[in-house]
């Protein structure tokens, strides 16, 4: 049973994945693949330097990351390169960690956290979706606290992505984060025990 966690910039998504991992959960972390199909050297870095050019490359070699996202901004051709590039490496390298760790507890749950599960195809790779959703409001509110923005720029980013209620109709569970951190544990702890039932009984 793979579980796709997903959520919406500053709803929680972070929060909750280490709530499942404080309960014994196995989390594939989609950013952390993110980050080392394109580590300096990897075929992925390779295929990004040979379209971008040297010059997306800070002088140790590493992605330019700013300049990376300024570029994709302003070219929607250059993106679709660019996640033609990292996508389907990101899947791999999460479906590899997977099956190593069944190999080791076969029958056990994986959750895969991925900030953009229904943006791309990824949502068809799991067998269940969880939504960490907060109205509106308070995913504002968060966002400009954590990130220190004002309301306007806070407003703009929000505005970047799928919206939380059209990813709401989606997915198969919520997660309700509008509350205490301790309304999101009790969940949590109620979501995980139905899954581990369900996986001693496969
Ligand atoms: N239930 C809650 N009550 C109050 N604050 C919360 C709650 N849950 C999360 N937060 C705070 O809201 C902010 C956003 O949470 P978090 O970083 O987990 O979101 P995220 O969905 O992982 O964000 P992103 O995808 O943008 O990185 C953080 O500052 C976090 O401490």
């Amino acid at each position: 049973m793979i579980i796709g966690l997903t959520g919406g910039i500053a709803s929680g998504k972070s929060t909750v994945s280490a709530m499942f991992r404080e309960l014994g959960a196995y989390v594939v972390d989609a950013d952390i693949w993110a980050r080392r199909v394109v580590s300096p050297g990897s075929s992925g870095w390779k295929e990004i330097v040979d379209f971008f050019g040297r010059e997306i490359l800070t002088e140790d070699g590493e992605l330019n990351r700013p300049k990376l996202a300024e570029l994709i901004f302003h070219h929607p051709d250059y993106r679709h390169r660019l996640n033609a590039i990292t996508h389907p490496k990101i899947r791999i390298g999460m479906k590899e960690e997977t099956e190593d760790y069944l190999k080791q507890y076969p029958g056990q749950p994986v959750i895969w956290d991925v900030p953009l599960l229904f943006e791309g195809d990824t949502h068809q790779l799991v067998d269940e979706t969880f939504l960490v959703y907060v109205p509106y409001d308070i995913q504002l509110e968060r966002l400009m606290k954590r990130n220190q923005l004002s309301e306007e720029e806070a407003k703009a980013r929000i505005a970047s992505q799928m919206p939380l209620d059209s990813k709401r109709k989606l997915a198969d569970y919520l997660i309700d984060n509008s509350l205490t951190l301790e309304h999101t544990r009790e969940q949590v702890q109620s979501i995980w025990r139905t899954i581990q039932q369900n996986a001693c009984q496969e």
